[in-house]
């Protein structure tokens, strides 16, 4: 069976949108079919895929990681998906897209857009592991899980070729981690293993976490803009008064066709 796809990325975090309005052309999407569109060699490449499904309140943002697991929220995916539905299927920002953490509204004009990625959760410290080695991490969730450890040096942690070990107890479903360096005043940089998909050229959620961080180390007053550089570009974090996370940058649609995989 051969059905459409598009291919987009945001800081190169990239993503496979599958249109399936009436939730018809994928039904259960399989973790099998998610994995083989996202292998970059057998497949069209992709950190996870974002199906698109029309309810009857508005668009679902079913995103899956390239392992095929599911993750609640992905916010480089949701400005792809917006610049999808935007460009694709005529809807107007402000738009409200749902994911598996709820609403999110998203924003903007020209090549970027803004997230309104909701109120953060910061708990308690935890420790991750790479390579035998260890660091003091912050727990953050943005809808989904982040441990934040900042580091001195970006290659502190090696090539991340797995995930980092970290407390089962506090991330039964397993964690994204994100190390960071400072550049700046209220600038950093990070680097991320993304569960599911592996170290990736950058992270939305990620950002974000790093950013809730770096604001409470630095005691920095609500509505500091943070910019957080990734290896795929640089994302703009605001911790707003009432409490939201507003990120912003780059979404693009970059190729599309058909595919039986
Ligand atoms: N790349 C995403 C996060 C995708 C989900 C993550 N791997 C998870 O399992 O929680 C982003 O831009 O936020």
């Amino acid at each position: 069976m051969s059905y459409p796809f598009l291919k987009g990325h945001g800081t190169e975090n990239d993503f496979v949108v599958l249109p399936d309005p009436d939730g018809t052309v994928h039904g259960d999407l399989s973790a099998e079919r998610v994995r083989a569109l996202c292998d970059r060699r057998a497949g069209i490449g992709g950190d996870g895929v974002l199906r698109a499904v029309r309810r009857d309140d508005g668009w679902f943002m079913d995103y899956r990681n390239a392992d095929g697991s599911v993750s609640e929220m992905c916010g480089n995916g949701i400005r792809v998906f917006a610049r999808y539905l935007h460009e694709r299927e005529g809807e107007a920002f402000p738009m409200r897209i749902q994911t598996r953490d709820g609403v999110k509204t998203l924003d903007g004009a020209g090549d970027e857009l803004t997230a309104d990625m909701g109120t953060p959760e910061v708990f308690e410290d935890t420790t991750v592991s790479v390579g035998g080695r260890s660091w003091t991490a912050r727990h953050v969730s943005m809808g989904n899980p982040h441990a934040v450890v900042f580091v001195d040096n970006l290659a502190e942690a090696g090539p991340l070729l797995e995930e980092p070990e970290h407390d089962d107890g506090v991330f039964p479903e397993g964690v994204n981690v994100e190390f960071v360096v400072r550049r700046g005043e209220h600038h950093v940089a990070m680097r991320v293993h993304e569960r599911g998909s592996g170290e990736t050229r950058s992270c939305g959620t990620g950002a974000c976490a790093v950013a809730v961080v770096a604001a409470l180390a630095d005691d920095a007053p609500r509505g500091t803009a943070y910019r957080v550089d990734v290896p795929g570009g640089t994302l703009h974090v605001v911790w707003t008064e009432d409490d939201r996370i507003l990120m912003t940058g780059p979404a693009l649609l970059v190729a599309e066709g058909v595919t039986d995989l």
